[in-house]
């Protein structure tokens, strides 16, 4: 290392020192500037694999000891099941604690450097801001990201947009691992508030070639035609479609996102192609409110983690195969004489995804 090198580490080094002083808070502009979906996926693709690992279902279903915890060195996770706050008829308020240790940014920091991050995200749903003048988001969040050694605050990270890039993030994993799409694909995004517009950006960009269509499906038919505007000029190349009818989205869809607050379910099994994959990210009701029960029974479904599915996914926890990090790791395999061809990525969301996008850009943050 020549003198200016090492000027710029001690630089580098006393600036890291002032970070771990202070309370940084990282607003959403920043954020935004700071998140790209590579390794916003590597990230997930991490953090799947941290709350698959066998030590994390061991850590979050038993009390087990901390010293059993602090002796291994693979990743792992510990989260506890979210809870929920009304508030009033309109609105909830969901806390999310989660730690995961002996992770990976590989993609992101270059090398196999371990990490171990402490966060809560705080979440809330108020479905009528869409209504206000101006509109405001339907999610919006806050993540606070802890030191992992001593439990001293040390950023507030803005996480609106982490929760729309993670979501996104986790069902390109999954569609990778589940599916991964075919040259001339179709794609439907049933539903293009906040989540159906991020995901139609996500699979253009992840799966560049793949999809030669979309077709798009939303309940109010103007918020689709935005959409289908703003794909155009960005993928000019893929056809976007805006339909009537949520039937007439998936019909003839090879991968299918369902994003909305639908109570009830927005298609049947006939309606939907053979090999078909879905990722199923609303929770009207509940999170299994947007698909008939049928296409579960006839598929195979996975998840993100089991934390907190005797609640969130009550009614199809039977039809459940497993966990997409389980499949990462090589743990579960796809059963293809299982005679389904059919996969749903169920998802939930889960704070063990938003500590390491937390963590994501505040190591991005304190390199700038
Ligand atoms: N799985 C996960 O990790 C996450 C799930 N979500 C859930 O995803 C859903 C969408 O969230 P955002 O896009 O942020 O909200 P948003 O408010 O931006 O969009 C809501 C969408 O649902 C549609 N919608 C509402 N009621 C409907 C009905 N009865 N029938 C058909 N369509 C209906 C709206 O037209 C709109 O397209 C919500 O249920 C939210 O709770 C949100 C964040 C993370
Ligand atoms: O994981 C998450 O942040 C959420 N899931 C449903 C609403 C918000």
């Amino acid at each position: 290392m020549n003198s200016q090198q090492q000027n710029e580490k001690e630089e580098k080094d006393k600036r890291k020192q002032q970070h771990d002083n202070d309370v940084l808070f990282i607003k959403e502009s920043v954020v935004r500037k700071l998140l790209n979906w590579n390794d916003c996926v590597d990230a997930m693709e991490s953090a799947l694999v941290a709350m698959s690992s066998a030590s994390s279902s061991l850590s979050s279903t038993s009390s087990s000891s901390s010293s059993q915890v602090a002796n291994r060195d693979e990743p792992f996770s510990y989260q506890t099941p979210r809870t929920f706050t009304m508030a009033g008829n309109d609105g909830v308020l969901l806390t999310m604690p989660g730690y995961a240790a002996n992770y990976t940014l590989s993609m992101v920091t270059g090398n196999n450097e371990k990490h171990s991050t402490l966060a809560c995200k705080l979440v809330t749903s108020f479905a009528k801001n869409s209504q206000l003048n101006p509109p405001l988001p339907t999610i919006l969040a806050t993540i606070l990201l802890f030191n992992s050694s001593t439990g001293k605050l040390k950023a507030i990270v803005d996480g609106t947009d982490i929760t729309a890039w993670r979501t996104a993030s986790v069902s390109l994993v999954a569609t990778k691992y589940l599916h991964r799409p075919q040259q001339n694909s179709i794609l439907a995004i049933v539903g293009t508030g906040t989540q159906g517009r991020i995901h139609a950006l996500a699979m253009l960009n992840y799966f560049p070639n793949a999809f030669t269509r979309i077709n798009l499906w939303n309940r109010t038919k103007a918020r689709a035609d935005c959409l289908r505007d703003e794909l155009n000029e960005l993928f000019p190349e893929v056809e976007i479609v805006v339909v009537d009818t949520s039937v007439e989205c998936v019909i003839d869809a090879d991968c299918i996102v369902t994003a909305t607050n639908s109570p009830l379910p927005l298609f049947e099994l006939k309606d939907l192609k053979e090999d078909v994959h879905i990722n199923a990210i609303g929770a009207g009701i509940n999170h299994h409110s947007e698909l008939p029960m049928e296409i579960y029974q006839f598929a195979d479904v996975f998840i993100e983690s089991n934390v907190g599915i005797q609640t969130e996914l009550k009614g199809i926890a039977e039809f459940i195969n497993g966990e997409i990090g389980e499949i990462i790791v090589g743990r579960k395999h796809l059963d293809d004489a299982s005679g389904k061809r059919r996969t749903v990525f169920q998802s939930m969301g889960n704070a063990i995804e938003d500590g390491i996008m937390a963590n994501l850009i505040y190591q991005k943050f304190i390199e700038l």
